[in-house]
């Protein structure tokens, strides 16, 4: 009745109440500015001229009804209506069915002793909700055990007063096969903490492209090389976007982010930077011995730790590595310099926001939700990625300074070039996408998905090899032989050191950085091998399950590299039985940098030492449990002991 624009400020009294935010005339009425409205929605619902016997409780005059309780129909608004509806009416009309109904359908129910259907006290009690002025006390009897998974939770009986709502008309649609949701939470349950174990436990069932229903969103989950290259390269053109998480909308850096940005002339511009100035062989090639440096660096802390005969713990030493190799080659300085607080404080930075993107998030199961961020995760992705952006910041605005006192060192590296581009832009004054915001953001998409990555896969294959002894003196012995004792492994040996591949690509197949890859959405409606994915579904391809298929891979749980001494394999992105870079127009660009920084760091580590593992632990008891995040890192760090050979 009232119209809902003028009205749209609440006062600090109980919901529902609303306050005229200026004069409004009503039906001839002046409601005057800042007078309080209270619409009796209980009166409304009693009002004889508007329901039949109104105090009666007869839930069977909705089935023939139309009335609804969305804020559409004045008769009965119970979550209010317009502007200020209660946002939670869509979680609420879930919740509410999904309890009534499991309580009616798993129990019979009596009122306790001394009280009758007759005697029971239906007295209200005012205030902000209402509520029985005596508490209803009753006991449940069992009477069936519920299954819903078998009865489907779709078919789930409903309380007859919500049908309204309840029996929207059933589409058939070929959604591929998946386990049956439950109501609300749809598939959440199953994912537990280790999703990339759970959905490859399902697709056994499902087979190798099942659907789930993960919240509110459709999930597609693909697990085989074959439906794999269906979807990142038949289909491609159709899942080259992204989902976005929640976390990811922080500091707007979606916005900005190749790994994020649709396909378009933005994010081909990014990857095209990448690709030509920063990443192509012979830009690599160009600033190899900045790398070496780096790892020789690294040598000399293990050489002290060996000394001293200290443990090392793999994982942090290879993100300190991986860190400062990437940083070289961009900015030519180290940024986990020990001695430098910025250092620290990028380190400690960057793994607090590669943990809070890899968080489950409420949010990106339930987007309704998203204006409330219920777990803080986009709060503090925003505070860590501030850091960084200003951390670049910094780092851009020294190097300009640099520039513009003529005859300071020039250092020609990558941010050379970057700035180059920049200021030719902004002379030119071209509408570029390389603008300071988008380089800032640039650099920290770079640095975030270039060390984490890099270091746990180092981590991984150490710990394999710890493991099994005589693999670990395999590959060391071609080392000796290739490289020779007491010199120096470079990147131009690579080539030439087939077993040190084969430990890569095996570790690669075992424990793939990104489990489900980077998650895919369906930009529309599209048919995959005979099965329907909608429009907007989250495309995860589990590539944990592709590299443990018995039907792909002989003996798939063991570490063999020699397998692939025989098979004709790589991670390039050709061959879908190995993918841990992904495929298609989305595979990883980094994926250069990182294969000479791993087989260099991987070389010289089993080159310039002997290893053990540390006191009390053996090759039998190493925990090779994983941690599900972002990456797949090891859940216990590994640490050994480095041994001068
Ligand atoms: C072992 C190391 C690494 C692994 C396993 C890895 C894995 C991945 C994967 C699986 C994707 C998603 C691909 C897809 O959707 O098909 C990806 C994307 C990406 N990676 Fe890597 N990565 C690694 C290292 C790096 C490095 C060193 C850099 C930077 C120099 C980098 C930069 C990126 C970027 C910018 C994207 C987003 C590309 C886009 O969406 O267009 N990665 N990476």
């Amino acid at each position: 009745m009232v119209p809902s624009v003028k009205l749209k400020n609440i006062t600090r009294v109980p919901y529902a109440y609303r306050k005229a935010a200026k004069d409004v005339k009503v039906f001839g009425y002046t409601i005057p500015k800042g007078a309080q409205v209270i619409v009796n929605v209980w009166a409304i619902s009693r009002d004889s001229t508007i329901w039949e016997k109104p105090e009666k409780f007869m839930p069977g005059r909705f089935l023939d009804s139309n009335i609804d309780v969305r804020g559409q129909d004045f008769e009965f608004t119970p979550f209010g209506a317009g502007r200020r509806l209660c946002p939670g009416l869509p979680l609420a009309i879930r919740i509410l069915p999904l309890m009534l109904g499991s309580l009616l359908h798993s129990f019979d129910w009596m009122l306790e002793d001394g009280v009758t259907p007759e005697t029971i006290n239906m007295e209200d009690k005012f205030g902000l909700t209402f509520q029985m002025a005596q508490p209803l006390r009753v006991i449940p009897r069992i009477i069936l055990a519920i299954d819903i998974e078998s009865k489907g939770a779709h078919d789930f009986v409903l309380p007859t007063a919500f049908n309204s709502f309840a029996s929207r008309p059933r589409t058939k649609n070929l959604l591929p096969h998946g386990p049956k949701p439950l109501p609300i939470i749809g598939n959440l349950l199953e994912l537990g903490d280790k999703p990339h174990k759970s959905l490859a436990r399902l697709s056994q069932t499902y087979g190798p492209i099942m659907s789930l229903k993960l919240g509110q969103i459709t999930s597609i989950v693909v697990s085989s090389p074959t439906m794999a290259k269906e979807v990142l390269q038949t289909h491609s053109q159709f899942f080259s976007n992204r989902t976005i998480s929640d976390a990811a909308r922080a500091s707007k850096h979606c916005e900005f982010s190749m790994i994020f940005l649709p396909v378009s002339t933005s994010w081909r511009d990014l990857r095209k930077i990448l690709n030509v100035h920063l990443l192509a062989s012979k830009v690599l090639d160009a600033n190899m011995n900045l790398r070496h440096n780096k790892v020789q660096e690294l040598l000399c802390d293990l050489r002290n730790s060996a000394e001293a005969g200290e443990a090392v713990e793999i994982g942090n030493a290879a993100f300190k590595a991986s860190l400062n190799l990437l940083s070289t080659t961009f900015f030519s300085m180290d940024l986990a310099d020990p001695n430098s607080n910025n250092a620290r404080e990028i380190r400690k930075t960057v793994c607090s926001a590669v943990e809070e993107l890899g968080k489950p998030n409420l949010t990106d199961y339930f987007p309704f939700l998203r204006w409330s961020d219920p777990q803080g995760i986009r709060r503090r992705t925003n505070v860590h990625f501030r850091k960084m952006l200003d951390l670049f910041d910094h780092i851009i605005n020294q190097r300009l300074q640099l520039r513009e006192m003529g005859d300071s060192v020039k250092e020609n590296d990558i941010l050379d070039t970057l700035i180059n581009m920049m200021v030719i832009n902004e002379e030119k004054k071209e509408n570029d996408h390389l603008n300071k915001t988008t380089l800032k953001h640039f650099l920290m998409d770079i640095f975030a998905a270039g060390t984490e990555t890099t270091s746990s896969t180092l981590a991984w294959s150490m710990a394999e090899l710890l493991k099994a002894p005589e693999i670990l003196s395999r590959a060391q012995a071609e080392l000796e032989q290739v490289i020779g004792k007491g010199n120096q492994v470079k990147e131009s040996d690579i080539t030439r050191l087939p077993y040190l591949q084969a430990v890569v690509k095996e570790t690669f197949r075992l424990h793939p950085a990104a489990a489900l890859l980077v998650p895919r959405k369906a930009e529309s409606e599209v048919e995959v091998c005979g099965h329907t994915i909608p429009k907007d579904s989250q495309l995860l391809v589990n590539v944990w399950a592709m590299g443990r298929d018995p039907n792909i891979w002989e003996n798939p749980n063991l570490f063999m590299p020699e397998r692939f001494l025989k098979l004709n394999i790589d991670f390039g992105g050709h061959d879908f039985e190995l993918i841990p870079f992904g495929a298609g127009k989305r595979i990883c660009p980094g994926l250069p940098l990182a294969a000479r920084m791993l087989h260099l760091m991987l070389g010289s580590l089993l080159h310039s030492f002997d290893w053990k593992l540390e006191d009390g632990v053996s090759p039998e008891t190493l925990n090779m449990e994983d941690k599900f995040g972002i990456t797949l890192q090891m859940a216990q760090p590994l640490r050994a002991l480095p041994m001068a050979p």
